[in-house]
């Protein structure tokens, strides 16, 4: 990937900046593809962890400006020596690349209590276990992690390149503890984008909060002073679930009961009784026999910033297909990731609505479940991921 791009650079193959005062990847407009990896941190080493995060800092700079994870490369070294990069990247333009880290709960104490890294007292309160909620089916074994990279890029190749060399940088420090692709992205991030569309079928990612909406972002996406750790000032914190959807019994739902599940129409997206996607929803209109248009238990009325103490949320989520389940069915679902200032504040209300009352539950089931606080961004120079944390 030194070389020139052989394809003209769009804003689908173009470089996304690294540096900045937020971390890219979270209002960046969402890329079509998905690497998403947790990792446990195997040493107790404080200073073989914050080394490696300098390392994945400079690489993560060089491979989403489209170059090699190392400064020599994958074919430039001696014959000797393993390259500093693996080389399926090699020839590929950097398809808008952004490397997103986050730290998990059990990086400040583990699950034994430990404090290895002497930052226990840096855990700030929104970063507490998420609740259990109603019917979770979590696997433990996906579920969790000390340490979570989001890739996200307009080619899978070239994600996959970046957490495969941040995982070859990490080695005798961390190990991938669980990892998922994503194939269609499930969000709109920017009001330039064309809505996509989930599983079942719907545009997804409507009414989301979005990179133009500042004043809701200062207000429901970065943390900020006073917050509680000074060190996520201008960070978010990110919930991902990992959401199997049944959809073989989806596809046997009629269309009426999947639009009134979703309290949209399918085609248009519009909401129930309006008429364009991007309408305000309307709890007050009535449909031709007298009920509410949109039901009380529509996916969403029961998500509703109204109906959660004004709670938005930022929704980057992706489509997955795990293969099939060896009965038959597939292996398919989505994988929910939303940012935000508190996800206790935010995402727990909302989702204890949803997993209280949303008929959608019939057709879908929570696998795994992770926290991560996304520090701010990078500063041009000799900063690095967790510097605030641990500098
Ligand atoms: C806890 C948060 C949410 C989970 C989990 C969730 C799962 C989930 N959602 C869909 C499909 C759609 N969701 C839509 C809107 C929507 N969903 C949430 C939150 C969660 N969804 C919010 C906050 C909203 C916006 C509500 C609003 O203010 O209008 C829609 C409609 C289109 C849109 O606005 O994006 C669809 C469709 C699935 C399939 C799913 C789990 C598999
Ligand atoms: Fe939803």
């Amino acid at each position: 990937a030194d070389s020139e791009p052989t394809v003209p650079v769009s804003a689908a193959s173009g470089a996304v900046p690294f540096h900045g005062d937020h971390q890219a990847g979270i209002i960046t407009p969402a890329q079509d593809r998905l690497h998403f990896v947790a990792f446990d941190v195997v040493t107790k080493d404080r200073d073989r962890l914050v080394s490696m995060l300098q390392d994945w800092t400079a690489a993560a700079a060089r491979m989403t400006q489209g170059q090699d994870a190392g400064t020599i490369g994958a074919v430039n070294g001696i014959p000797e020596a393993p390259p500093d990069d693996t080389g399926e990247a090699l020839d590929l333009p950097p398809a808008g690349l952004t490397l997103t880290v986050g730290f998990g709960p059990t990086l400040f104490r583990d699950a034994s209590g430990v404090d290895r890294f002497g930052i226990a007292d840096k855990r700030p309160a929104a970063l507490a276990d998420l609740p259990k909620f109603p019917a979770d089916a979590l696997q433990p074994e996906i579920s969790g992690g000390d340490l979570c990279v989001q890739a996200c890029a307009n080619d899978p190749q070239v994600a996959v390149h970046a957490i495969r060399n941040l995982a070859r940088i990490g080695m005798g420090v961390v190990s991938v503890r669980w990892s998922q692709l994503g194939f269609g992205r499930t969000s709109s991030t920017s009001r330039d984008q064309v809505t996509p569309r989930n599983l079942f079928g719907f545009k997804d990612g409507t009414a989301n909060l979005k990179a133009e909406d500042t004043a809701l972002l200062d207000e429901h996406l970065w943390v900020r002073a006073g917050d509680g750790a000074s060190w996520m000032d201008g960070g978010s914190y990110l919930v991902a679930r990992k959401i199997r959807m049944t959809i073989e019994t989806w596809d046997r739902t009629s269309l009426g009961e999947q639009e009134e599940i979703v309290g949209r129409a399918k085609g248009t997206g519009a909401p129930l009784g309006q008429q364009d996607e991007f309408d305000e929803l309307d709890f007050t209109l009535k449909g031709p026999d007298g009920e509410p248009a949109i039901g009380e238990v529509a996916h969403v009325k029961l998500a509703h910033h109204s109906q959660n103490g004004g709670a938005r949320i930022l929704r980057r989520g992706y489509n997955f297909v795990d293969g099939s389940d060896g009965l038959g069915r597939l292996n398919a679902g989505l994988f929910f990731i939303s940012f935000q200032r508190d996800a206790h504040k935010q995402f727990v209300p909302i989702q204890l609505q949803l997993a209280r009352h949303d008929v959608m539950n019939e057709y879908i089931r929570h696998v795994s479940s992770a926290l991560f606080a996304c520090p701010p961004g990078v500063e041009d120079g000799g900063d690095y991921w967790g510097r605030a944390l641990f500098g």
